[in-house]
């Protein structure tokens, strides 16, 4: 990865659980009614805030792309900055009543400007 606060662009779950210390305690920033905030510190320096949006049911990928959308379209002195997204579905094998089972989580985050006074 090269510029993080560049154009809105895809991250990877893998990097933002990376950049966050795996959403660690230490890293947690706020909480709003749609998901925790997490700072993201990438190790050249660059920070951003990661929105991790709950599991709310009904949200479909359509209004995810919405609200991508119209945050992205944004774009005001006064307005923080929508920076990238994430939006991955994984798969993840448990134990359930006796056998292995294939369960889904679609993980969807929202990444914006890091603002130094919250
Ligand atoms: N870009 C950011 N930079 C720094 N801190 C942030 C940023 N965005 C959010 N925070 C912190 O996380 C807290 C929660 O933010 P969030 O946007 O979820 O809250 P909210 O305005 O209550 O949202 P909503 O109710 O719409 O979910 C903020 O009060 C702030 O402290």
């Amino acid at each position: 990865m090269d510029n993080i606060s560049a154009a809105p662009r895809v991250l990877s779950f893998q990097l933002l659980n990376e950049i966050t210390n795996g959403f660690s305690k230490d890293m947690k920033i706020g909480a709003g009614s749609y998901g925790n905030v997490y700072k993201g510190e990438h190790k050249n320096g660059e920070m951003i805030a990661v929105k991790v949006l709950h599991s709310i049911p009904g949200l479909d990928n359509e209004q995810f792309a919405k609200e991508y959308q119209n945050l992205a379209s944004l774009q005001h002195e006064n307005i923080v900055q929508l920076v990238g997204y994430s939006h991955e579905t994984l798969g993840e094998f448990r134990h359930h009543e006796g056998r292995m089972i294939l369960v889904e989580t679609i993980k969807r985050a929202l990444c914006f400007e890091y603002m130094q006074n919250g």
